[in-house]
């Protein structure tokens, strides 16, 4: 595969980073571009090291990073692709002293966005747009938990990056603060290229044009959701008596079981039941290794 160094998006080749021993990502190809992809796998699958590499804050351990056309293993490059993209980490840690609106003021100055007035302008467009401005005087330790996530939203949309990164963004967001950031992505992926690490199916049925499965490290599916929901047909049962050890499967309120099947394994209980429509969620716990022990 050649590599896609175009100034916008994000192109991997061969990308392994290990901690130590453990291998992290075992070899990842990828080439992104506007629009949402949304990254899934289960607690431990690479999505957060994955993402770290592309926020130019991990090193790759082997393989090439592009990034808005920029390698981030040099200093240049680094900083370009810093001031020019929004990471919201996974767990972002921020001074507790500080306003909000002194935090996004801090955050702007090093992202280097113009002026004091045009730099004032964007902070206050920010907060707006995660509806924190009410609250632009508030100290951060005085913030919910939700409220803080909107904060490390708001410095990650600061100055509309050409690449957002967001690790597990609507993590206790209420229902709707969590339907506002939604049509926020939505909006500026329409110019940015956005990547979502996420959890909640909703956010990748509503958002996620493309998904990316991750699975030991390894990218196990890319498509889009319908097509991740294809993959699944024929693999998710219904059936009345408790199914065999080993399978994923769970007891719905009717007393009956759904199951899911492994590609490349057939159901050990085909006789017991049928084969039912997958949902987006039956499709998901199947491309991400449900069933099989954590690492
Ligand atoms: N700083 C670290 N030092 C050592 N090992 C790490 C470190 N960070 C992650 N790992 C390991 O790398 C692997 C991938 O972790 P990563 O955080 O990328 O997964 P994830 O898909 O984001 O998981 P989650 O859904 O739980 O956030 C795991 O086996 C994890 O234990």
């Amino acid at each position: 595969m050649t590599m896609d160094t175009t100034a916008t998006g994000v192109s991997v080749r061969g990308l392994v980073r290990s901690y130590g021993t453990r291998r992290a990502l075992a070899g990842i190809d990828l080439d992104l571009g506007p629009g949402v992809t949304g990254l899934l796998g289960r607690n431990g699958a690479g999505k957060t090291t994955l993402l770290r590499c592309l926020a130019t804050d991990l090193e790759a351990t082997g393989g090439e990073v592009r990034v808005l056309g920029r390698d981030p293993e040099q200093a240049a490059d680094r900083t370009e692709i810093r001031r020019r993209m929004g990471y919201l980490p996974q767990s972002p840690s921020f001074y507790p002293h500080f306003t909000v609106f002194g935090l996004l003021d801090y955050v702007a100055v090093l992202k280097e966005l113009g002026g004091r007035r045009e730099r004032h302008d964007e902070v206050r467009r920010a907060m707006r747009r995660v509806d924190l401005y009410d609250r632009r005087h508030s100290r951060v330790r005085r913030l919910s938990g939700g409220m803080r996530q909107r904060l490390g939203l708001a410095s990650a949309l600061l100055g509309d990056p050409e690449l957002l990164l967001l690790d597990e963004p609507t993590i206790g967001l209420d229902p709707e603060q969590r339907i506002r950031f939604r049509d926020l992505v939505s909006e500026l992926a329409a110019r940015s290229t956005v990547v979502l690490s996420t959890h909640q199916i909703e956010d990748v049925a509503a958002l996620c044009r493309r998904v990316l499965c991750l699975d030991a490290g390894r990218v196990v599916f890319d498509g889009t959701p319908d097509e991740l929901v294809s993959r699944a047909r024929g693999r998710v049962w219904e059936q009345g008596s408790r199914p065999a050890e080993g399978v994923t499967s769970w007891r719905l309120a009717d007393g009956r079981y759904r199951v899911l099947v492994p590609e490349g394994t057939e159901n050990p209980d085909s006789t017991a039941g049928v084969p039912v429509e997958p949902s987006l969620e039956d499709a998901y716990l199947l491309f991400t290794g449900a069933g099989r022990k954590t690492r």
